[in-house]
């Protein structure tokens, strides 16, 4: 059946199984099979090719805690809220523990960009800002639980890490492996929130409707995060 924005969905209501297989098997369209990614850990990227890819990748980063608080904003859960919150500390940092946007930035003095310019987004590409603006948008306008939904890529994240940290320190030495921190700290991050991601998504779509508008909600992200590398890979050819 042809559910929200056109995506194919299940028909009837699922089990809680058979809706996680279904959600999980959106990862056939997740961004690691995207020519960029499947290049870059090849090791066929150039250094402009990667600085293009970091300098991009920041507004997704710059823009999760915005995206997490319009969750927390739609939420009327204080539960939900209690354990979501730790999202936004997680890339913002606290005073003391600096978090994975300051991470990010240091990424990006690695690869040989300043932070000024990676802060004023001077490189950033219009197809890159449409997309992570989508997401944020998303997060406002949307129910809350499809919101939660449309995190779930972290799902397939930990793996796609765990590969471009070795293609990293294998074919792209020159970027200090310190620097591949904010990498490593996501694969411990990553599967926690995905989990209790789930958690919330099973437990809160009870009908075949919201199943089905959860299992949209996955897809749009996985469009979101292919998106921005079509964009960059058109903006940084080889
Ligand atoms: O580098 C990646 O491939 C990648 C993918 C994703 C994702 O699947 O959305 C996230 C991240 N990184 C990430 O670092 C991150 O903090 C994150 C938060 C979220 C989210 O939707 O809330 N996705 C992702």
């Amino acid at each position: 059946m042809a559910g929200r924005y056109g995506y194919r969905t299940a028909a009837t209501l699922l089990g809680t199984d058979a809706f996680v297989a279904a959600l999980r098997a959106r990862s056939r369209r997740y961004h690691d099979r995207h020519p960029f990614h499947v290049r870059m850990n090849n090791g066929q990227l150039s250094r402009r090719q990667i600085r293009g890819w970091v300098a991009n990748r920041f507004y997704y980063q710059e823009n999760l805690p915005r995206k997490d608080a319009a969750v927390l904003a739609n939420c009327p859960d204080r539960e939900v809220r209690r354990r979501w919150i730790g999202r936004i500390l997680d890339h913002d940092g606290t005073t003391g523990a600096e978090g994975g946007i300051e991470a990010w930035l240091r990424l990006g003095e690695a690869v040989g960009l300043t932070r000024a310019e990676v802060l004023d987004e001077r490189h950033v590409v219009p197809g890159v800002r449409f997309a992570v603006d989508a997401y944020v948008m998303f997060a406002r306008t949307r129910p809350w639980v499809e919101a939660v939904a449309s995190s779930l890529t972290e799902l397939f994240a930990p793996e796609a890490m765990s590969e471009r940290i070795a293609a990293f320190e294998r074919f792209y030495p020159w970027v200090d492996a310190e620097a591949l921190s904010y990498f490593r700290s996501r694969l411990d991050q990553a599967p926690r929130d995905a989990e209790y991601a789930l958690e919330v998504v099973t437990g809160q779509c009870r009908s075949m409707e919201e199943q089905e508008r959860a299992v949209a909600a996955l897809s749009f992200k996985c469009d979101v995060l292919w998106s921005m590398l079509d964009a960059i890979d058109r903006a940084y050819p080889e």
